[in-house]
């Protein structure tokens, strides 16, 4: 039987600090720059959940050493060799991050996961490995399952690159690049989303040394060696997303403890998308706090930068006193689930109307109605409908466990911040 989760409903205004554990997005860039690295590295506090876990054991496939201290991962890179399975799960980074790194092994790397996983789109990132040299057997998909045939070495050099529908074809190459022949020359041929993640990655090389400069059309990685290097991992602000969205619904208080001073993740653009829906936002002490003025002003925003924010953003416009309109987003079709049907019917259910656009929606609140709604296998569905079941009562979600993928314990999590009182 499919498990159930009623999510709580609470018109209480909330009062609580939260902290969370470490960022998907940095603590798979970590895991995969240190396994390219010139030493060992120690990852402090990385995300524990089946993304981060599902990359840590593609890479000790290849036969990298990543040992647990602690809470710590301490990575040490070694020779990497096939022949090896890789299950990448749903996650789009060991999908698009992993095949880079398999092309430096020597012998074939078999990369599968989730039924939906072959269905996400990868034809930008297998192409450019073929024009930098890589023999890949896709069986004509372009999408997983496939196999790298690695030969120890990638020749890299000049190539243009599609990666309209995922900014992770464009990191999963730059993080390989510098251990390339000749590093990269990386043009786009087409639009890009999710440029803060790039962002996040060239920092990420720069921070170990790695020559990585913006061209025109482009990037360039010259050849050289990564660092090693110690990190410690910022905690997830995309997953912040929900808690403090909490705050706005129920006109209460959330601090988010140890909320970086600057960052490249897209949950840092939270302060500014938040105060445009009517939260005070400040920097405490302790963290980012976020008062809720007891209404949501409708948002009009370009999430393209962001989409990782739009399932929950989404849900506070279906709380919100008037239409919302979010565009620039037509990439999240390719995510967990194709996003933007799975948010129309979920905001359908409990009552607003939803109108799709080839790139975004439009969302009118209207009489809320509680309703039994699906995890689309989604973890940032999960979070939508718990925000959306503060306000309504009656909301369920059916297998909430797709939470694993960033943040296992959400429910408990989320229980405990309501359950937090100052
Ligand atoms: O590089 C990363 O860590 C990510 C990039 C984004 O991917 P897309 O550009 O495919 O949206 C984001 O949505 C994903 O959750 C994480
Ligand atoms: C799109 C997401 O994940 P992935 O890294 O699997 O693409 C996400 O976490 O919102």
């Amino acid at each position: 039987m499919i498990p159930v989760w009623t999510t709580p409903h609470r018109s209480a205004p909330v009062d609580a600090v939260v902290a969370l554990p470490g960022s998907k997005s940095l603590t798979a860039r970590a895991l995969v720059l240190a396994a390219l690295a010139d030493g060992p590295g120690r990852l402090v506090r990385p995300l524990r959940a089946r993304d981060t876990d599902l990359m840590a054991a593609a890479l000790r496939a290849l036969g990298v050493r990543i040992e647990e201290d602690g809470e710590d991962w301490v990575v040490t890179a070694g020779e990497l060799r096939g022949p090896a399975e890789v299950d990448a799960g749903l996650a789009g980074t060991v999908l698009r991050f992993l095949p880079p790194v398999a092309a430096l092994a020597t012998g074939p790397v078999r990369l599968d996961g989730d039924p939906r996983l072959r269905e996400r789109p990868n034809a930008g990132l297998l192409a450019a490995l073929r024009d930098l040299g890589v023999q890949i057997e896709d069986g004509g998909r372009r999408r997983a399952p496939f196999t790298v045939h690695g030969t120890g070495r990638v020749r890299g050099g000049a190539v243009t690159v599609d990666a309209s529908e995922s900014s992770q074809i464009v990191s999963g190459l730059l993080l390989a690049a510098a251990r390339f022949d000749e590093g990269i020359d990386l043009t786009l041929t087409g639009g890009l989303p999710s440029m803060p993640h790039v962002e996040m990655t060239v920092e990420s090389l720069r921070e170990r040394g790695v020559a990585v400069t913006a061209t025109e059309r482009g990037w360039r990685v010259g050849p050289g060696p990564i660092a090693a290097r110690d990190e410690v991992l910022e905690p997830d602000l995309s997953n912040a997303a929900p808690f403090l969205a909490a705050a706005l619904v129920t006109g209460g208080r959330v601090t988010v403890r140890d909320w970086p001073v600057a960052t490249t993740q897209p949950g840092g653009q939270l302060d500014r998308l938040l105060g445009e829906m009517g939260a005070s936002v400040v920097r405490t002490g302790e963290g980012l706090q976020v008062t809720g003025g007891g209404t949501i002003r409708p948002l009009v925003a370009d999430l393209g930068e962001v989409g990782e924010l739009t399932p929950v953003l989404a849900a506070l416009c279906a709380l919100a006193e008037g239409t919302s309109r979010l565009t620039g987003i037509g990439h999240l079709r390719g995510h967990e689930t194709d996003r933007l049907q799975a948010l129309d019917e979920v905001l359908t259910a409990v009552g607003a109307s939803v109108e799709q656009l080839p790139d975004g929606l439009v969302i009118t609140p209207g009489p809320r109605r509680p309703a039994r709604l699906d995890s689309y296998a989604d973890h940032r569905m999960v979070h939508a409908a718990a925000v959306l079941g503060l306000a309504i009562d009656g909301v369920e979600v059916a297998d909430p466990g797709a939470v694993s993928k960033t943040l296992p314990d959400y429910v408990d999590r989320w229980a405990q911040m309501l359950g937090t009182a100052r």
